[in-house]
């Protein structure tokens, strides 16, 4: 269900509602890019909901005195009683001795996902928090105050505690957030962000530190992200696995409908049938020139395939998680319970990042390999070694892709070193209260840092298949790559020779590169349907 609503608004930008219903990986991703605007549901028995936990949670306090994490200590400190005047006090005492985060900082779109994802999950109102506290996430985003938030601290099963209590300290005007339009790039104080922006700092309700702390928003975020890209890399690598083909003369029969009519899994039938559509599909001849490809080639919709069959349990997994209440306790308004459970556990975005990242990083060797074949003249049937475009005499000091070769090897070598599952590495921690803890946020970390490396390897694929196909069609004018039918692998081609030239004398070919991931990361060019 897709709450991203694109005829509301007169200067045509998409709205994403939080509170009318399930949010979609794309709602998220929209919001992170700043394509899609942040509105809080007005709707009368959402507000009504959300009041009717507060109000609760309010009654409760005065009625029995005693409720987990409100009137006693977090954790394993849930047996200290916390006397009713400190009481209020409790939550800034949460998010400041959380506030020991450090590495990196999050990117501007990376926290854009994360407040997206906290807001989410609060407005399912099971976390017994205040509309106050729900428009006040929406207002940073829509003001685009986005916390500093260091990506390094948490275990992903207490919730991610640490980096979340940086949303909580600057929803209530502390620490740090990114300038916006006329100070991008710098840091300002959230005090005089928030004044500028017209908004009163919080004090957080009693439970409300712990409800925006304690869950899964940081590494459910990161697990949208790496979705999209991982969808788009699919089809790209399909689309270079096809320039590839054509580039070493290769057998397209490989990608026979019937051969992989007798292995159904469908997401590899996809891939094939993409080669298939890409590449010359008519009837096998009895005995071509060359039977067999090398895997690289011929297995490309198996390993393409495990990706693309992942897909869907991967959304599946990320999009629940999305959509659940993940704190811990729960308040429900409508039975007037509280439930204690452990919902701030990471357990699936963690199997589904360590999971993506494997699937991920077997795309990078199959293309790494594949370039390996068409820059060896021993095996890409009768390209230049390195495929170099220099004639005559100039061949002799021209080394082609010879060095980007090594770097695409690098970068492989880099992305499957990551490939580690980090959900098997937990640790006991906070006095083993937390003594089974999910790691899912160093997995969604990983999983983007693959995702990053397998571009560049992807990139260097581009580069490699213009070069290839250039080179092909020179040598073999016979079979030209117009005259294949659909014309996609044209097209795919005259859109490369637009961004790249092709190589007939040695370049530097970092600025390429360069051109190509931000290509890559735009989903430049649409592929299959
Ligand atoms: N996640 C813990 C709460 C907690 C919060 C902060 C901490 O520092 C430690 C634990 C729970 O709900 O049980």
């Amino acid at each position: 269900m897709r709450h991203t609503d694109t005829s509301t608004s007169s200067d045509d930008i998409a709205f994403v509602t939080f509170g009318s219903g399930p949010l979609s990986i794309e709602d998220v991703n929209a919001i992170a890019a700043g394509s899609a605007r942040a509105a809080l549901s007005d709707a009368p028995d959402f507000l009504a909901r959300i009041r009717r936990g507060a109000d609760f949670l309010d009654r409760l306090l005065r009625e029995d005195g005693t409720v987990y994490g409100v009137t006693t200590g977090y954790g394993d400190s849930c047996t200290v009683n916390v006397p009713p005047e400190l009481v209020p006090e409790l939550p800034h005492h949460l998010y400041t001795y959380h506030g020991c985060g450090l590495g990196e900082l999050f990117s501007p779109q990376q926290t854009r996902a994360i407040l997206a994802a906290r807001l989410t999950s609060l407005s399912k109102g099971y976390s017994g928090v205040s509309v106050g506290l729900l428009n006040q996430i929406a207002a940073l985003l829509q003001h685009d105050l986005l916390p500093l938030i260091p990506a390094e601290g948490s275990v992903g099963a207490s919730g991610d505690l640490t980096p979340l209590s940086y949303l909580a300290a600057v929803l209530c005007g502390e620490r740090k957030v990114w300038g916006t339009e006329k100070n991008r790039g710098e840091q300002v104080d959230a005090a005089t962000a928030l004044q500028a922006a017209g908004l009163t700092p919080l004090k957080l309700r009693p439970k409300e530190g712990l409800a925006i702390m304690n869950g899964t928003a940081v590494m459910t975020a990161l697990a949208c992200m790496a979705y999209q890209r991982a969808e788009y890399l699919c089809q790209l690598a399909t689309r270079i696995t096809a320039m590839a083909s054509f580039t070493l003369d290769g057998n397209a029969h490989h990608f026979d409908a019937t051969l992989f009519s007798v292995k159904p899994h469908p997401g590899q039938q996809q891939v094939a049938g993409w080669l298939q559509a890409d590449l010359r599909c008519d009837q096998p001849l009895r005995n071509e020139k060359r039977l067999q490809d090398r895997y690289s080639i011929r297995c490309a919709p198996h390993v393409i395939g495990v990706l693309t069959d992942a897909l869907p349990w991967l959304r599946s997994y990320i999009e629940n998680e999305l959509n659940s209440a993940n704190d811990n306790p729960l308040i429900d308004p409508d039975n007037e319970r509280v439930l204690h459970g452990g919902h701030f556990y990471g357990g699936h975005i963690a199997f589904a990042m360590d999971s993506m990242k494997n699937a991920v990083a077997n795309i990078a060797d199959l293309l790494d390999r594949q370039m390996a074949l068409m820059v060896d003249n021993r095996y890409n049937n009768g390209l230049p070694a390195n495929l170099s475009g220099a004639k005559g005499p100039r061949a002799a000091i021209n080394h082609g892709l010879k060095a980007l070769q090594i770097s695409a090897s690098a970068w492989t070598a880099e992305a499957l070193k990551l490939t580690m599952p980090a959900s098997v590495f937990s640790r006991s921690t906070e006095c083993h209260n937390q003594d089974k803890v999910s790691m899912g946020t160093i997995a969604a970390r990983d999983c983007l840092r693959v995702l990053e490396l397998t571009e560049q390897v992807v990139a260097a694929l581009l580069i490699t298949v213009r070069q290839g196909v250039w080179l092909r069609n020179e040598q073999n004018p016979e079979i030209p790559l117009a005259e294949l039918p659909g014309g996609r692998l044209a097209a795919m081609q005259e859109a490369l020779c637009a961004d790249i030239a092709p190589i007939a004398e040695d370049r530097m070919l970092e600025p390429d590169l360069r051109l190509l991931l931000e290509r890559i990361r735009a989903r430049a060019w649409s592929l299959y349907d």
